[in-house]
């Protein structure tokens, strides 16, 4: 039986089950597709979501979900967010009782608008101290690749954080911990938008400037965001918040960028769902993130861009959310 399970065998789940399978342990992955599943146990491979990455051999695969989560003494959850609920609710009896569940997923619930750690406990009726989140500067394909990366483990028990951490370790990928459950999520939802933001002004053609106005911006947006909800300051200026920032407004490899790209080339809002092969959670969480917003009276004129831009309603070649119509200079 194995020691770990992943759920979900996209570009991330794949990629964690790789660096939890390096570090040791005895890791199944599930993959909904049985021929994915197929794929990367006798080949070794998932060539559409990583291509040219061998996988290690004492990584398992299978397309039985209740199999997977047999004997496993910790669940890893990657899954685009909208799908975690019906997931969850499907196949949670299988958990095993006290196995700590870890979400890897960056994204919030529409419609409700809660984190994943919220949606978690919610459905499966768990303690808060036996869930975990991780997030950080982590595209998926440069850690297949084994460049060194760090990430961070937060759950409200630190007891949890640790016994995460201690797994999601090798020699190419570290895990910090921390307890701001709640920073650590907010941070790898909101960066997704920003990076949006930034795909946007890239394909409408502008250079660093602007996107290093935007970026700074955007940390100072979503620290306000995030401490409004209760997240500490310090987790934002961390690997969750400033680090994955970076990584994901700067690369190609992302998939917000890249789908804000599209918007900023001029193609709409439903072109670019068609167009993309893997989620861009940012796409699905920008209303429940602007009701959030709102709930608090929180000025995120980033997110309102976006969101107009998304609508039709702003042509990309405006999206300057960085400049002020206001009379007063205000405040950085
Ligand atoms: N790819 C990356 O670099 C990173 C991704 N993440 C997060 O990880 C989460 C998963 O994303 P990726 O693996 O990148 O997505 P992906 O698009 O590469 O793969 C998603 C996987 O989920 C599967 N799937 C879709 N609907 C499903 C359903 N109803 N039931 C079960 N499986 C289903 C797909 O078949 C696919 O295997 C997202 O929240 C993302 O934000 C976090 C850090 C890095
Ligand atoms: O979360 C990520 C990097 O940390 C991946 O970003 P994308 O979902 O935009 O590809």
């Amino acid at each position: 039986m194995p020691e770990v399970a992943v759920l979900g065998a996209g570009s991330w789940g794949t990629t964690f089950a790789k660096v939890l399978a390096d570090g040791g342990a005895d890791t199944v992955l599930w993959a909904r597709r049985p021929e994915a599943a197929r794929e990367i146990d006798e080949s070794r491979r998932n060539t559409r979501y990583l291509p040219g990455i061998t996988l290690p051999a004492s990584l398992h695969a299978t397309s039985d979900i209740r199999a997977a989560l047999e004997g496993a003494s910790q669940v890893y959850l990657a899954v685009p967010s909208q799908q975690l609920r019906p997931m969850l609710r499907e196949h949670g009896d299988a958990i095993e009782p006290d196995a700590p569940v870890v979400s890897l997923m960056k994204g919030v619930e529409a419609g409700t608008g809660l984190r994943m750690s919220e949606l978690i406990a919610q459905e499966l009726g768990i303690d808060a101290g036996r869930i975990a989140v991780v997030s950080g500067p982590n595209l998926a394909l440069e850690i297949a690749q084994e460049q060194p990366t760090a990430a961070v483990v937060s759950s409200v028990s630190a007891m949890t954080a640790r016994d995460v951490a201690k797994r999601a370790r090798n020699d190419y990928f570290h895990s910090f911990i921390n307890t701001d459950v709640i920073g650590t999520e907010f941070g790898g939802v909101l960066k997704n938008l920003v990076a949006l933001a930034i795909g946007i002004v890239d394909g409408v053609g502008h250079g660093e400037n602007t996107k290093a106005s935007i970026i700074t911006r955007g940390l100072a947006e979503l620290t306000d965001f995030a401490v409004a909800h209760g997240a500490e300051r310090e987790t934002l200026r961390g690997l969750a918040g400033l680090g994955d920032l970076i990584a994901t407004c700067g690369s190609p490899l992302s998939r917000n960028f890249t789908a804000g790209r599209l918007l900023g080339m001029g193609y709409s809002r439903t072109d670019v769902v068609a167009r993309m092969e893997q989620v861009a959670e940012g796409l699905a969480s920008v209303d429940p993130v602007a009701q959030l917003a709102e709930a608090k009276g929180v000025r995120m004129p980033i997110l309102e861009q976006v969101r107009l831009v998304l609508d039709g309603a702003m042509d990309p070649r405006d999206i300057a959310p960085h400049l002020t119509t206001d009379d007063e200079p205000i405040e950085e």
